[in-house]
């Protein structure tokens, strides 16, 4: 059986630390931030802790890190390990005060970023163009950057017959916001259950509706503390980072968002839920099987290029592989033993 394992539409991750990073070849993520905890308590005992940004400091690897908190729990991969982390979310159960008290007059906001697809044919030239003109994805080195506007023009013309066939394939469009929208309103309505009455956005890299449409909406609507969430579980700078990126530069230019509160959770590829979440897929379709035990688990994983990994230091490979072994573990707590492989799609 075959499992996709870099996928964007998984469950809603319950709670992660974060770190950010800055070097000449990892996006500095939403820069000029300090980050000191705060305790928002909610409701029914809920409590949010969530990191301020204010300034920055820069550590001994010349990366830009958020500081005054303590080290992440998630240390193993590069990106997180010369980082300090942001922390967000809701843990614990204690008090039970009134929201209205705790959260006061703040607006609270969940920024989901993906990659956006095209809605429709006509919508995949201009979608491929604004995806290769995004020098995460395509890296020209710093002399030849003037081309990339071309080359992304003459690779998104070029690659657009092969990639209509494949969304004419499933229904002549991407799913992708479909899903992205219902997730968002699932993740909404379960803000709400725990008494954190906050507004959840949409803002895809490449299309519709594009992160710059969702900030002017965040700024529309007031909010005051922001929680930014990549749907990406494992983090690469081509994905993630690339998106973050972005959002740096949209908030290095805006007085209103350079002041506003923010965290971000760069993966969660770890977090209980999801590798729940994925044992429960995996066993439910190894029952399908007559001889479930006989069935090998493929993973297959979105390939990055090489050099990202063993240059740039992208963490992608080793969150996925991590992320595997932690499926396989919970597998195996279940007594499922199956035998196991992961594979990298070719990057075109
Ligand atoms: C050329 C380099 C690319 C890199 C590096 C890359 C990384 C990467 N991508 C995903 C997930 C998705 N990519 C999707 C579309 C897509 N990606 C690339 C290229 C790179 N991706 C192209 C050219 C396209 C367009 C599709 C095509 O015509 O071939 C999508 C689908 C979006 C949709 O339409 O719904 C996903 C999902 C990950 C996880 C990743 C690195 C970790
Ligand atoms: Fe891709």
């Amino acid at each position: 059986m075959m499992m996709n394992c870099g996928a964007m539409n998984a469950t809603t991750p319950s709670s992660t630390s974060w770190s950010a990073s800055h070097s000449s070849k990892i996006p500095m993520l939403l820069p000029r931030a300090i980050c000191s905890t705060q305790r928002m308590c909610c409701g029914s005992g809920v409590h949010v802790d969530a990191c301020v940004s204010t300034n920055v400091s820069r550590n001994a690897k010349d990366s830009m890190v958020w500081s005054g908190t303590s080290p992440s729990l998630y240390s193993k991969q590069p990106i997180n390990k010369f980082l300090l982390p942001l922390r967000a979310l809701v843990t614990s159960t204690s008090q039970d005060v009134p929201i209205a008290s705790l959260i006061g007059r703040e607006k609270v906001g969940v920024l989901l970023l993906n990659l956006g697809g095209p809605e429709t044919l006509e919508d995949v030239q201009p979608f491929l163009f604004n995806l290769f003109a995004d020098p995460d994805i395509i890296r020209l080195p710093r002399l030849f950057r003037f081309l990339q506007k071309p080359l992304a023009q003459f690779i998104s013309v070029a690659r657009a017959p092969k990639s209509k066939e494949g969304y004419a394939s499933i229904g002549g469009g991407s799913p992708l916001r479909h899903i992205t929208d219902a997730q968002a309103e699932e993740l909404r309505k379960s803000l709400w259950e725990k008494q954190v009455p906050a507004k959840v956005y949409v803002g895809m890299r490449y299309w519709h509706p594009f992160t710059e449409e969702a900030i002017e909406q965040i700024k529309r609507d007031g909010i005051t503390k922001l929680v930014v969430l990549p749907l990406y579980p494992q983090f690469s700078i081509s994905t993630s980072g690339s998106s973050l990126r972005l959002l740096e530069s949209i908030f290095r230019e805006d007085e209103y968002l350079v002041s506003m509160q923010h965290t971000v959770i760069p993966s969660w590829y770890q977090r209980e839920g999801y590798i729940k979440a994925m044992a429960n897929l995996i066993g439910k379709e190894l029952e399908t099987f007559d001889h479930p035990e006989q069935v090998l688990i493929f993973f297959s994983a979105h390939g990055v290029p090489l050099a990202y990994v063993e240059e740039a230091g992208d963490p992608y490979k080793a969150e996925m592989e991590e992320c595997i072994d932690l499926i396989m573990e919970e597998l195996e707590k279940r007594k499922i033993m199956n035998a196991y492989t992961l594979a990298y799609q070719q990057v075109t």
